[in-house]
């Protein structure tokens, strides 16, 4: 028998007005394991944490913490009771109160009876000096910080945290997640976060729930839902994309970038094949017939620069494709801005190359 996960979610459905926002939806957390709900606005990813936090209910499906069940359709066990906390986009912090109160609020008996754990939670998040203070009188970042060291005060077995870091700026967010990963690791409590930024679900995330429309198309680990999306939309998901399309032709399809393996399609069917921007490669020497073909990177293609834009860290070059005139984009380190019209060798990385039938 396997180990019973500290969060269990079974074949949820929710359904508002006969439409189903969370179809057929099943997942598991360890203790001590972040995963991360992504998906576009309105794909059902609240609706999930509402359900597990038991202020909204299920048509179906169950949840189990640490193999009991909290909730089905027949049993449930009042939010309160559920051993799951919850941390809000906007803190809902009380203003009234102080933050040692503040952070204190869950346990039973206040402040009095858990001195000890609401200092060591203060100086965990590092507002030991501002446990007097009110609320308004912190910045966003502390306010994040109270709101965390609170949600983890009773020490929750499950932490459920709906965009926790999108009232944030911009430069404060890298080091709040981490300060705040940190803190979940050490604290070892299993984390659902939900987000729509996949820079966030890759930088945060042990297990990545990829959503679309109600339903978890893909799950994983962040390098996996990378490198080996399940389709065109899931890869488009995290970066930009180029799409060359194709038709089959015995298990092969051409392309300027010479040919592709495509077993397992039907002859003539159309496939699309996706790279990301920094599989494509340049071939700097400009002047010559263009490099010879390898396994590693397929026969060249010539194209000619739209237009190249630096962007700080990279430079994003445009390219059309010569003759054919098929749209490509590159991304290079540093500075690389070569003038409109320059004609230029390309490649793909095969080994980055996913092939996908057309949607
Ligand atoms: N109480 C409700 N009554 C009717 N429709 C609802 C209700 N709650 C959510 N919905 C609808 O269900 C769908 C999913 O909403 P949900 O809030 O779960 O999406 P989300 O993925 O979290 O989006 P966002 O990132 O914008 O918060 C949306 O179309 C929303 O309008």
């Amino acid at each position: 028998m396997t180990t019973p996960a500290r969060l269990e979610v079974r074949h949820l459905i929710r359904s508002f007005d006969r439409l189903r926002v969370v179809n057929d939806v099943s997942f598991r957390i360890e203790a001590g394991e972040v995963a991360c709900l992504l998906g576009p606005s309105g794909c059902g990813k609240s609706t999930i944490l509402r359900i597990v936090a038991g202020v909204d209910m299920q048509d179906s499906g169950s949840i189990h913490v640490d193999g009991r069940l909290v909730c089905d359709t027949q049993f449930r066990i009042p939010p309160e009771r559920r051993a799951i906390g919850m941390m809000f986009q906007d803190f809902a912090l009380f203003p009234h109160l102080p933050v040692s109160e503040n952070v204190a609020f869950g346990l039973p008996g206040g402040h009095a009876a858990h001195r000890d754990r609401v200092a060591e939670l203060l100086d965990r998040v590092r507002m030991s000096r501002h446990r007097d203070s009110f609320p308004h009188e912190l910045s966003g970042g502390e306010q994040q910080r109270i709101a965390l060291a609170r949600a983890l005060a009773p020490r929750p077995r499950v932490l459920l945290m709906d965009e926790p870091f999108s009232g944030l700026d911009e430069r404060l967010r890298d080091g709040i997640r981490d300060d705040t990963l940190s803190l979940l690791k050490d604290e070892g409590t299993a984390v659902l976060l939900v987000t729509h930024e996949p820079v966030e679900a890759m930088r945060m995330a042990d297990q990545i729930l990829l959503m679309r429309a109600g339903r978890i198309v893909q799950q994983g680990a962040p390098y996996n839902l990378y490198n080996a999306p399940v389709d065109r939309q899931a890869a488009a998901f995290f970066s930009d994309i180029n799409v060359l399309t194709g038709r089959v032709r015995g298990a092969l399809t051409d392309t300027p970038f010479g040919e592709f393996l495509t077993p397992g399609l039907p002859d003539g069917s159309e496939v699309e094949i996706v790279i990301r921007p920094q599989h494509l490669r340049i071939d700097f020497d400009r002047a010559g017939q263009g490099p010879a073909p390898t396994t590693e990177n397929g026969t060249a293609a010539l194209a000619r620069v739209v237009r190249a834009r630096y962007l700080g860290r990279e430079s994003l070059v445009e390219f059309a494709t010569d003759p054919g005139a098929i749209g490509l984009s590159a991304t290079v380190p540093g500075v690389f801005l070569p003038p409109a019209g320059t004609p230029m060798w390309l490649m793909l990385r095969r080994d980055r190359v996913f092939v996908f039938p057309r949607g």
